[in-house]
């Protein structure tokens, strides 16, 4: 199951970048042998002024045809590592293709494209910024991949 990433605003190089290419290569070699990647980032940017409709038309585009949509979300589900884990291996058991994770940029998910999410996804109630939540979700995705594999790597 390829997992695409599809976010707003373009890293250039900085830390969050290295961490996150850091955990994809991770997410990728763990999850060759289980059925799950590689991970794939789609970056998009709007023009000055686009607004959150204009991202989301961005975003709808990145994002392959028939893709699970899972939205990065305060608002939504909180899950465990163990959880989030099942989840990735139950839609990888149910011949998902693909799955498109969104984080929105400074204003957020486009109400409209949040209302046609399979699956909003939260990591608490706290606003994160966006290049944060892409490392965390790009760390979970790795972590899952791990647990699903009966790998050491997470430890309660
Ligand atoms: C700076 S936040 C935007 C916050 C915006 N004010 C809103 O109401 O959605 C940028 C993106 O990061 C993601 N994000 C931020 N905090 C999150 C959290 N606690 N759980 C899941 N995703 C989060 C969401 O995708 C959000 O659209």
């Amino acid at each position: 199951m390829r997992v695409h990433l599809c976010v707003v605003g373009r890293l250039r190089n900085g830390p969050e970048y290295t961490l996150i290419d850091d955990y994809r290569a991770r997410f990728d070699k763990t999850g060759r042998n289980i059925g799950l990647g590689p991970l794939k980032i789609h970056e998009v940017e709007a023009k000055k002024g686009g607004g959150m409709a204009a991202e989301a038309d961005l975003l709808r585009r990145a994002m392959p045809k028939g893709a699970l949509l899972v939205c990065m979300d305060e608002r939504g589900k909180v899950l465990s590592s163990p959880e989030f884990a099942n989840h990735l291996g139950k839609w990888r058991d149910q011949g998902q293709g693909d799955i498109a994770l969104i984080i929105g940029g400074a204003d957020g998910i486009d109400p409209a494209l949040r209302a046609e999410a399979d699956f909003s996804l939260s990591f608490g109630k706290m606003v994160w910024p966006h290049m944060l939540v892409r490392v965390m979700i790009a760390e979970q995705l790795y972590r899952g991949a791990n647990i699903l594999s009966g790998g050491p790597y997470h430890r309660v």
